[in-house]
């Protein structure tokens, strides 16, 4: 068994699909729950938590919490999961939640490796790339929240720990996993706590992942997830795309898309959504009430014609509008202002019979499945890698897709409500 620990709710299903693919079955929960929930037989349980940009001492907290419930629960490692492309501010919170968990859980070394090749996201000699650029260069400089101006990770390490970090090359990779292995040893002894390590394919994460397996802790981000869940599988490359059993058509409900990041990615699903489906936008410059806002786009909701395409109600905005509106209300102010109204407004979506909820945005994803109560769910087919279908326990399940702001192809969300169900204006 393995416990992952996420620090979004997108990050989360992100490493849930990776562990899915490389065989295990893996149950996600939303949070740590206070007891013991009842779940499918699983090998890797995966927790979502919202620490990306929270309080660091909140953080820190949090995924102490829910290390300790997962190895109550029986999980002998624990897999800290962060985004690929290392989202952290300067105070963290990678670096703290790492220092935390290393020293809870004891972990002499531990591997930090950001790479995500299916995603695009490759690190070599230390640099992380976004596709062909580098993460300073590539839009990740613009988040609202974590703007990402270093692409050297040993460099954005250490400015949020003080234990020792070093790289371990592409080369040490190239050569396998017992040299893999041979120089975590060897960084051990010299009292390095964190070995970077650069991975450019994913047979470099199944060499690492299989170097680790045995490690009580390690981290980095869906990519590792596979290579470690190969080791522990003992799978092949070919149980990648294996289906548990998790139900994979998408639910009858009524559907509707809410986004709140700012992406370029999803600014583009966006643009392409807004041809054919009707859209809200959630201004936090016109009115900073939360409660005032969501009334807005409800009662917008509320006065489409019944047989109307899927719904887009967002809040995102391209950076120099954003920039505005962060200095206007402060950066943190307006992403709680939105993040609560966006919670809201699925709660109200939900009361009134939208059973199929596409999120865009981790941080945003965290509010809106916070605000609705769900604790946890079945993972279903992916709509694209890395963002799957989500199926909510009980009598009247919902079906969530909670994208990750860069992730999917640029129809994504217009395809992901276009099901068999949707009433065609046509006819
Ligand atoms: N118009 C806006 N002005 C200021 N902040 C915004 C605006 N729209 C969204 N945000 C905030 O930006 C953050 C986007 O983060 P997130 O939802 O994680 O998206 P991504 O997955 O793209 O990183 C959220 O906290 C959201 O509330
Ligand atoms: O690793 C990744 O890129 C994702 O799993 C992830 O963490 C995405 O975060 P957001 O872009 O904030 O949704």
């Amino acid at each position: 068994m393995i416990g992952a620990i996420a620090d979004d709710f997108t990050g989360a299903t992100d490493a849930a699909v990776a562990f899915r693919h490389a065989g295990l079955r893996t149950a996600i929960l939303f949070g740590t729950p206070a007891e013991q929930p009842d779940l499918p037989p699983h090998d890797a349980i995966v927790i979502a938590l919202k620490t990306r940009t929270v309080d660091p001492n909140l953080a820190v907290q949090q995924s102490l919490t829910a290390a300790q419930w997962l190895r109550a629960r029986g999980a002998p490692r624990i897999y800290f999961k962060y985004c690929s492309t290392f989202d952290s501010s300067a105070a963290g919170n990678i670096g703290p939640v790492c220092d935390a968990l290393a020293q809870q859980l004891g972990s002499p070394v531990t591997v930090v490796a950001p790479s995500a090749p299916n995603h695009h996201r490759t690190q070599y000699l230390g640099h992380l790339f976004v596709g062909g650029e580098l993460l300073s260069s590539s839009p990740m400089r613009n988040h609202p929240l974590t703007p990402m101006t270093e692409s050297h990770i040993p460099t954005v390490l250490r400015s949020q720990t003080e234990r020792p970090v070093e790289l371990v090359t592409h080369a040490i990779v190239r050569e396998g996993r017992a040299a893999v292995r041979r120089e975590l040893d060897r960084l051990a002894q010299l009292g390095v706590r964190y070995a970077v390590i650069d991975a450019v394919t994913a047979e470099d994460l199944d060499e690492i992942g299989a170097a680790c397996a045995e490690d009580v802790f390690a981290t980095g981000s869906a990519g590792l997830a596979g290579g470690l869940g190969h080791a522990i599988a003992g799978g092949a490359r070919e149980t990648r795309g294996h289906d548990d059993g998790a139900p994979g058509t998408v639910g009858e409900g009524l559907a509707a898309v809410l986004a709140g990041s700012c992406s370029a990615r999803t600014l583009e699903q966006i643009a392409l959504m807004q041809v054919e489906h009707p859209s809200y936008r959630l201004d936090a410059l016109s009115c900073t009430d939360p409660a005032a806002l969501a009334q807005g786009a409800v009662a917008w909701y509320d006065s489409l014609p019944a047989k109307w395409p899927a719904p887009l109600i967002y809040s995102s905005l391209g950076s120099e509008e954003l920039q505005r509106t962060q200095q206007r209300l402060g950066t943190d102010v307006a992403a709680a202002i939105l993040e609560e109204a966006m919670g809201r407004v699925a709660v109200a979506l939900v009361e009134r019979g939208v059973r199929r909820l596409v999120v865009a945005g981790g941080e945003t994803s965290g509010s809106v499945v916070t605000a609705l109560r769900i604790p946890g769910g079945l993972i279903g087919n992916e709509e694209a890698p890395g963002v799957p279908w989500i199926y909510t326990p009980g009598p009247d399940p919902l079906a969530l897709l909670l994208k990750s702001g860069n992730f999917g192809d640029p129809y994504l969300l217009t395809r992901a409500i276009r099901a068999r169900h949707v009433p065609d204006l046509q006819k």
